[in-house]
């Protein structure tokens, strides 16, 4: 049975206090206790979860450390030292805000974390993130309990604001001199659900690139056929952006070893201009999200930009308002000390992994682009991919296999032997 605190209002706190399902794993019950808190865009509750790890912090007996990049928003770092704290260490990354929900589309309340009679959760951040966070405390509990300790130090971070892009999140904190004391060696960040029985490790990003193209033209009565309008260029503009889309659909379409992270996927995502039925309008403007593979010559893509805003007449700019120009990938040879780390343990437990560029922007782009190697990584094999989607869900047993993954990637990872720059 539920129960809940009198003088608590849930709606405005989004904590709940729950009893122990009988029979439940305490680590899914603490799943779903970081479900409900209502750290939702556009206006997360990041009071709650701060007082949650704090907690967490405190029964794991890890310092935790708390760092505010900007007014209000607060990265929580729990350490567990290692016993050669002198090498470079690992980082398990993770975000605290999820993604806005159309409740009338779920069939629980999204905020709920209502678990039916086959064991999957239903909850906003489910698959992004909760369960990651949760699994790292979890798996970290549990080799505590077990009296294991490792060479080198793990840090767990809890970052704001990931889903609307990171400036006020990871973007700060990767310059801030709190992130240089980590010393980071490797990191672990999010990835995505797998259906099959394979696990989806990424390596990289694409790069996202907004731009807004507008359009200027001859303005004048609707009623006649005046020349250069600014439509007749947005016209040549959509065409030329619509037909590259359509080319580089045909080449995921046509070659199976193609995933949607080695093509470059555009999209007209906005339209605005025009004021009145009968008015010509002089300006017209269209919006492309552009995602870039790291192969992609990122120059040689924005004169490709240019030469098809230059063709479509006079007056045709375009403006900026995501463009990030950092296509490091993480080394995926057997060669490389934290690949072969990570990658040995999951064949030790017989996991089939599957090695591919992250189709949007994640934080661990900030990560590599202060230069290190980072895996972007969800354990959720047999699981369909519902990150932002409605009733979105994880099953409890991959949530538990989760826990087990990361208990033994973390004892492989955090004893890696000493690299040559470390002396
Ligand atoms: C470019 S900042 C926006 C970040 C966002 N991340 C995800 C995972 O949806 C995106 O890729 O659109
Ligand atoms: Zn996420
Ligand atoms: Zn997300």
């Amino acid at each position: 049975m539920d129960i809940m605190l009198p003088e608590e209002d849930p709606k405005r706190t989004g904590e709940k206090v729950r009893s122990q399902d009988p029979g439940e794993h305490p680590s899914v019950t603490l799943f779903r206790e970081y479900l409900r808190l209502k750290t939702v865009q556009p206006e997360p509750n990041y009071d709650v979860a701060l007082r949650f790890l704090e907690r967490i912090a405190a029964e794991l007996g890890l310092g935790c450390q708390k760092v505010e990049v900007c007014p209000g928003r607060v990265v929580t770092i729990m350490t567990w030292q290692g016993t050669d704290p002198q090498l470079r260490s690992i980082l398990l990354n993770s975000h605290t805000d999820v993604v806005p929900v159309f409740e009338e589309h779920w069939t629980h309340d999204p905020f709920e974390a209502f678990k039916d009679s086959q064991g999957n959760i239903y909850a906003r951040g489910a698959q992004d993130m909760k369960c990651v966070s949760i699994q790292y405390i979890e798996a970290i509990r549990r080799l505590k309990a077990e009296g294991k300790r490792f060479p080198r130090t793990v840090h767990m971070t809890f970052m704001p604001d990931e889903e609307i892009g990171g400036c006020k999140g990871m973007e700060l904190f990767v310059k801030r001199p709190e992130f240089q004391a980590l010393n980071v060696g490797f990191a672990l960040d999010e990835g995505l659900a797998n259906p099959t029985d394979a696990f989806t490790v990424f390596y990289g990003e694409k790069c996202a690139w907004w731009i807004k193209v507008k359009c200027e033209g001859n303005p004048g009565h609707g009623s006649r056929l005046i020349e250069n309008t600014a439509a007749e260029k947005l016209d040549r503009v959509i065409t030329s952006l619509l037909q590259f889309r359509e080319s580089e659909k045909q080449r995921l379409k046509c070659d199976e070893h193609l995933t949607l992270g080695d093509v470059t996927c555009l999209n007209l995502t906005m339209l605005s201009g025009g004021v009145s039925f009968n008015v010509v309008p002089s300006e017209l403007s269209a919006a492309f999200d552009i995602r870039i593979p790291p192969t992609v010559n990122l120059q040689a893509f924005e004169e490709q930009l240019t030469a098809w805003c230059r063709a479509a007449g006079e007056g045709v700019t375009y403006k900026f308002y995501q463009k990030f120009m950092d296509q490091t990938v993480t080394c995926t040879e057997e060669s490389d000390p934290w690949w072969k780390a990570f990658s040995g343990a999951c064949r030790d437990m017989h996991m089939m992994l599957k090695r591919e560029i992250f189709p949007a922007a994640t934080d661990s782009r900030f990560i590599r682009a202060a230069g290190h190697p980072a895996l972007g990584f969800s354990p959720m094999n047999r699981t369909p991919v519902l990150l932002h989607d409605h009733n979105e869900y994880l099953n409890e047993q991959v949530f538990l296999r989760g826990i087990e993954i990361y208990a033994r990637l973390l004892p492989s990872l955090a004893s890696v032997p000493p690299l040559p720059a470390e002396g």
